[in-house]
């Protein structure tokens, strides 16, 4: 029940669709069962069972049976379009509030949900409730219903019948509720959460497919993908054994109702004189009893699809519920654009040790600030955090002394252009990747940006210049291209604060001198915040701080700690050592 009020908070102004449609399949089932009953009174004015014969009667009852049928079947069709309009209505809604949820997630939030887990969880269980709403819910109604009815007419016809017919009924639903219990909770909560997992170790297998074939791998070399494949058909395996013999004698025994009316009826017809009325009882009662069967089943499959839906709300609510980016009341605009955290400490969803603590730094407008630090240490959140990627857990990350939290999202993006190492191009022209955030800048602006980016004779080498499309027709750009594609973007957004994360990692020497010049004319006159793992791009750096452990170790310009000797002094040792070394011999470093 609180999972249908849950869905009709999607329906909008079709909620009141909702129980019509239920109301309506309830009357179509109860109707439904009357032409039975006609039939009962038919054959007892046809064999003169306890009255006389009446012609009269036996058409009127005819027709009766055949409008009650028609109209069952008309009002079950209007309940089947009625729940139709209202799970187009719920499932467009989820998806709608969903996409709008996700759109105001902080960035971070699509590191710890893949694409994968994001898509199945929106689009497989909005179809879940589309299903149970249109298909499954106006049986609910009749599958409660036709049985509850069905039992009070039995006992209304000859009790000791309808005793005959309790006994498999009572034994179908003892059987049913063991198999429906707690474990079939568990079982749907298990069961959603392990497809998510397949789908998402999916997206990543068929990603990382270049790196399988090239090392000559089959399946079984992605590790995850095959567990999850595994632990997948173990669970579903070992519950469908749990099925298996209590299933069977459901089948069975809800399927055999003869077999227990029939012995009862024979010693009936041996004690009672109206052996006639005991035969039609019987008759009705083999009618009746498929109802018996059907009603058992369909509940069966409704308790199933029922906790299908229970679980597919509540992952969707999840999602819908999540805790979106905050967002100031009076949002401020950006008028400087020095960067300062002050005090700054963040630990990821879940873990326990902080990844930014206690950071406090400034950047002057302007300026140029490069941090350093082993892998693990913090570089990248301590980066992310200006963006708002995550928001830090204590602290200020201010630009132009205002709290990036105050400021109007759209504002603060419009404000920092950041490039990142996995950079990404769009299946579409040059030119609208390009343009990409800036739809309303001219032609002659994206040329300049090209032409500042280092760009011109990528264009020049292609047959449509910049309307050349990416990824179709055998047009690919290799990865150093790629990242001069995203310097132009950048270059064009002309942000006054520009995030550098690891923008010239690897890219061949050709590639690298011309990705520093466009890095040169991105960064000419604008607050830079830079992470690099090469040192000789970092050492004209205005600041430079060293990250350990989640902290600031160090920080000053280049020369200052050089002559500091500690972690720097270290690492630029080891940097120049690494220079020097080609395979085979150690060559000189001039
Ligand atoms: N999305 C995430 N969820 C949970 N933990 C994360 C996430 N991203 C990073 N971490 C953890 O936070 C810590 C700091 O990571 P971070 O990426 O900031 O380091 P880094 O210095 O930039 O490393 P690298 O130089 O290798 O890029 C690490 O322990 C890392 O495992």
């Amino acid at each position: 029940m609180n999972t249908l009020l849950k869905l009709q908070n999607y329906a909008g102004g079709r909620k009141i669709f909702l129980p019509l449609s239920l109301f309506l399949s309830a009357i179509s089932s109860l109707t439904g069962m009357l032409p039975y009953i006609f039939i009962w009174f038919i054959i007892k004015e046809l064999f003169h069972i306890e009255g006389d014969y009446s012609q009269v009667g036996i058409t009127t009852y005819a027709w009766w049976a055949v409008g009650t049928a028609v109209g069952s079947v008309v009002l079950y069709f209007t309940a089947l379009t009625l729940s139709h309009l209202v799970a187009f209505r719920v499932e467009t809604t989820m998806r709608w509030r969903a996409m709008q949820k996700i759109v105001r997630m902080p960035l971070g939030f699509f590191d710890n949900n893949s694409s994968g887990r994001i898509r199945k969880i929106i689009d497989d269980n909005a179809s879940i409730t589309h299903t149970f709403l249109a298909h499954q819910l106006p049986d609910l109604a009749g599958s409660v219903l036709m049985p509850l009815t069905a039992i009070v007419l039995i006992f209304v016809f000859d009790w000791r019948l309808g005793l005959a017919c309790l006994v498999p009924i009572i034994i179908a639903m003892a059987l049913m509720s063991f198999m429906m219990g707690n474990k079939g909770k568990k079982f749907m909560e298990n069961y959603m959460t392990s497809l998510e997992d397949m789908n998402t170790e999916a997206v990543e297998y068929v990603r990382g497919i270049p790196v399988v074939k090239v090392f000559q791998q089959t399946v079984f070399s992605f590790k995850n993908f095959h567990n999850s494949i595994i632990s997948y058909k173990q669970m579903v395996f070992e519950y469908t054994k749990t099925w298996e013999n209590p299933m069977s004698v459901t089948t069975v025994v809800i399927n055999g109702f003869v077999f227990f009316l029939v012995p009862v009826a024979v010693l009936l017809i041996g004690y009672s004189g109206n052996y006639a009325l005991v035969l039609l009882n019987l008759f009705l009662y083999i009618l009746l009893t498929p109802v018996f069967s059907q009603g058992i089943m369909k509940s069966m499959y409704m308790n199933q699809a029922l906790g299908q839906a229970k679980e597919a709300v509540n992952r969707m609510e999840s999602l819908i519920n999540a805790e979106p980016l905050q967002s100031s009341v009076n949002p401020k605009s950006i008028t400087k654009y020095d960067i300062c955290f002050k005090n700054v400490s963040f630990s990821y969803p879940g873990a326990a040790n902080k990844a930014v603590d206690s950071v406090s730094f400034t950047i002057p407008e302007g300026k140029t600030i490069a941090l350093v630090g082993a892998s693990g240490s913090g570089k990248t959140t301590i980066a992310r955090l200006v963006p708002r990627f995550w928001d830090a857990d204590t602290g200020q990350v201010c630009i132009g002394g205002t709290d990036v939290k105050e400021i109007d999202h759209k504002e603060l993006m419009n404000h920092v252009s950041f490039v990142f190492q996995n950079t990404k191009l769009f299946k579409t022209s040059l030119l609208d990747n390009i343009k990409y955030g800036n739809p309303d800048v001219s032609v002659k602006a994206v040329e300049r940006a090209v032409d500042l980016a280092q760009c011109r004779e990528i264009i020049n080498k292609l047959s449509n210049g910049l309307d050349t499309k990416i990824g179709v027709e055998g047009t690919y750009l290799s990865g150093g291209e790629q990242q001069r594609i995203v310097l132009a973007r950048a270059i064009l957004k002309d942000a006054p604060i520009v995030v550098l994360d690891e923008a010239t990692a690897f890219t061949d020497p050709e590639n690298e001198h011309l990705i520093q010049k466009a890095l040169g004319k991105l960064t000419k006159g604008k607050t830079v915040l830079l992470i690099a793992h090469r040192l000789t791009s970092v050492m004209d750096a205005d600041i430079i701080l060293v990250i350990d452990e989640s902290k600031i170790a160090e920080q000053g310009s280049h020369h200052e700690l050089l002559n500091k000797e500690g972690i720097y002094s270290k690492m630029w040792n080891e940097y120049q050592q690494s220079i020097k070394w080609t395979i085979g011999k150690e060559t000189q470093y001039v």
